[in-house]
């Protein structure tokens, strides 16, 4: 059975998310689970005559529990989103909360599953996952991710856009974190190759880094991106049960992780200033992470590091922070 939940199923990116995880014919059961709707979504998913058996759970009777138990990947986009004027930061407060109480029932129900983070702010939630994993001594670095592939799949279409390139033979790496700044794109290292001048890669790079600022000016109160998101955390959950299931070798993609217990995290750690997360090309094997990239970056991208590190150093402070405060109330 490989089985595959997604909590925060009936939001704005997870009924999407589990409709396209739903195509997916290595996934044999989806459970779904959310503080609303989720009957009615998985009623519907139900009915599309594809291999995974679909549940929905509710909070009462033990849902979360049921949900998570036996899962091999679980996919979290619970949580609220931005309105224009928002940072992802500001929404820290409650998808701290929500993220915490999450991966408490992980911890205990299902300690063995791929967690793969999509609730922002993402520089944050994936400390506080690791943190209240750390506390209860199941914490596996090789299989904890924030995914951060919407950077990337914004990053393809964005620079196709100037170099007229198709957008889905490009790869640009995006390294960092997942918020303005941070975002790091490494246009030195597009595939296929192509030299923009230093105001495409300015602009290029301002655009990608705030990419999501462009939706969610546009949604105009109605939320953030939900279904370009539902296509990157798809995206990457397949690449996971590609990676893990079917053994496919040689998968190389993004995502934030805690920088241990995997090739190349310590000297990675070392040229990023020590920090303890860092988003990097990570190469997966069938149980996870087998190694993480060093960095080769142009003179630009050097800068750019520079601005992201103390950034992400506050943001994962204050999710270590949080779970430190909230474990002894
Ligand atoms: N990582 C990324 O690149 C990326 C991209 C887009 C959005 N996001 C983030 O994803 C999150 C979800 O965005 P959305 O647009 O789907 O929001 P949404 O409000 O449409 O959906 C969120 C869902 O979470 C549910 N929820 C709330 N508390 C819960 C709990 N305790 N347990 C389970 N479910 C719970 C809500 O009921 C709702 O259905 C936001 O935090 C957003 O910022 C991240
Ligand atoms: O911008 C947001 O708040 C949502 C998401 O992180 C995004 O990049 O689209």
């Amino acid at each position: 059975m490989v089985k595959v939940a997604v909590l925060g199923a009936s939001g704005g990116i997870g009924q999407p998310l589990s409709l396209l995880l739903k195509q997916n014919h290595s996934v044999t059961s989806l459970a779904l689970y959310d503080i609303v709707n989720t009957p009615g979504v998985a009623a519907d998913l139900s009915h599309i005559n594809t291999p995974a058996v679909v549940t929905g759970y509710l909070p009462a009777n033990n849902g979360l529990e049921q949900a998570v138990t036996g899962a091999h990947v679980i996919v979290i986009p619970a949580g609220l989103p931005r309105k224009p004027g928002m940072t992802r930061d500001d929404l820290f407060k409650k998808n701290a909360d929500i993220v915490r109480g999450l991966a408490t029932a992980i911890a205990q129900f299902a300690p063995q599953a791929f967690i793969l983070i999509i609730s922002n702010p993402v520089n944050s939630t994936v400390p506080i996952v690791a943190e209240v994993l750390k506390q209860r001594g199941v914490f596996d670095p090789k299989r904890l991710f924030g995914v951060t592939t919407l950077d990337i799949v914004r990053a393809s279409t964005f620079t196709a856009q100037i170099s007229g390139a198709f957008s889905s033979d490009v790869t640009v790496p995006v390294i960092g974190g997942h918020s303005g700044v941070t975002i790091i794109p490494l246009l030195s290292k597009i595939t296929p190759k192509y030299e923009f001048n230093h105001d495409q890669i300015v602009a290029l790079t301002k655009r990608i880094q705030f990419g999501g600022d462009e939706v969610v000016k546009a949604k105009d109160g109605a939320g953030s991106a939900t279904l370009s998101m539902a296509h990157a955390g798809a995206r990457f959950a397949n690449a996971i049960l590609d990676a893990t299931v079917k053994g496919v070798d040689g998968i190389v993609t993004p995502a934030y992780v805690y920088l241990g217990a995997f090739n190349g995290a310590n000297e990675l750690k070392a040229t990023v200033g020590g920090l303890d997360y860092f988003s990097s090309n990570v190469e997966l094997g069938p149980n996870g992470i087998n190694k993480i990239q060093k960095l080769e970056l142009s003179a630009y991208e050097q800068e750019l590091l520079q601005a992201a590190i103390p950034e992400l150093q506050k943001s994962i402070a204050k999710g270590v922070t949080f779970v430190e405060e909230a474990s002894k109330l």
